[in-house]
């Protein structure tokens, strides 16, 4: 999505959460700086290296995740057998730890270090890119964990154009994940975990004492346009995007 269809849906997206903009932009201007000093970030060309053509898998943190795992196992044994790795895997934040659980090291993570940050940092000591957004209510996160990672992207939110930083239109981890492969030229998106509605697991909010419970109010209002988004992807957008469930009907 180009910055200028952008701006008007961000300017919304704020109004309606209260959020601060000058703080989005304080905290872009953050990570701006670490790149530029540590240079721990890797050119774009590569992503398009690994994304263009390909299935992305892009994995939420809904209820459905460790299901979808289970069918993306599945998928991988039938692909190593063809010997043809056609696919890439691309987590958002939270959903990387329920990966790492299956052994499942995703080709890249997209983050605002708000999730389980120790399975961010043995993904990308494990080869994981990490896509690391920066807004107005991570800036300490940005701070402290930024510099720590290797092989980043950076993004922001605003609709300014920040050195060193991305922004291909998104809100959520989730849908950015999205955006991002549909950017860098992604063949099909392929949708799991990506439930949307009220509820939501402890791999999003560790703190919930059940695996899956009702979301908060803003975390429903944030998944609300988390799909908004994926659905003007699906009819705005190159790349098909199919939930996973639909694959398994094709086979
Ligand atoms: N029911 C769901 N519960 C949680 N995440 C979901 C669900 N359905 C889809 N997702 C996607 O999975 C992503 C998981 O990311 P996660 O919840 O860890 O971080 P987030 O986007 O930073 O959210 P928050 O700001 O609420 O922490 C979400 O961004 C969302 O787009
Ligand atoms: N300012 C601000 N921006 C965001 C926030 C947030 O909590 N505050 N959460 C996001 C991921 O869901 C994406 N963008
Ligand atoms: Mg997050």
């Amino acid at each position: 999505m180009e910055l200028k269809e952008w701006k008007p849906i961000y300017d919304k997206i704020m109004d309606d959460f209260g959020f601060n903009k000058e703080n989005d932009l304080k905290s872009a201007f953050i990570l701006s700086d670490i790149i530029n000093n540590t240079k721990n970030n890797i050119p774009l060309d590569s992503m398009e290296e690994l994304i263009k053509n390909k299935d992305v898998y892009v994995f939420g943190a809904g209820p459905s995740l460790k299901k979808h795992i289970k069918i993306l196992k599945s998928i991988i044994e039938d692909e190593n057998n063809k010997n043809d790795k056609n696919f890439i895997i691309i987590s958002a934040d939270g959903a990387t730890k329920a990966l790492l659980e299956e052994d499942i090291v995703p080709d890249i993570i997209v983050s605002d270090l708000d999730g389980d940050l120790n399975a961010i940092f043995e993904s990308n000591e494990r080869g994981s890119v990490v896509v690391v957004h920066a807004h107005g209510d991570n800036i300490a996160l940005i701070k402290n964990y930024a510099p720590k990672l290797k092989n980043i992207i950076g993004s922001s939110q605003v609709p300014e154009e920040i050195p060193y930083l991305i922004n291909y239109g998104g809100f959520t981890d989730g849908d950015r994940c999205c955006f991002f492969a549909e950017h860098f030229g992604a063949k099909r998106i392929i949708l799991c975990g990506m439930d949307f509605g009220e509820y939501t697991t402890k791999y999003s909010r560790p703190y919930l004492k059940n695996d899956i419970e009702k979301a908060d109010g803003v975390k429903i209002k944030k998944l609300k346009y988390a799909e908004k988004l994926i659905n003007w992807l699906m009819e705005n957008g190159n790349s098909e995007i199919l939930f996973i469930n639909n694959i398994i009907d094709e086979k």
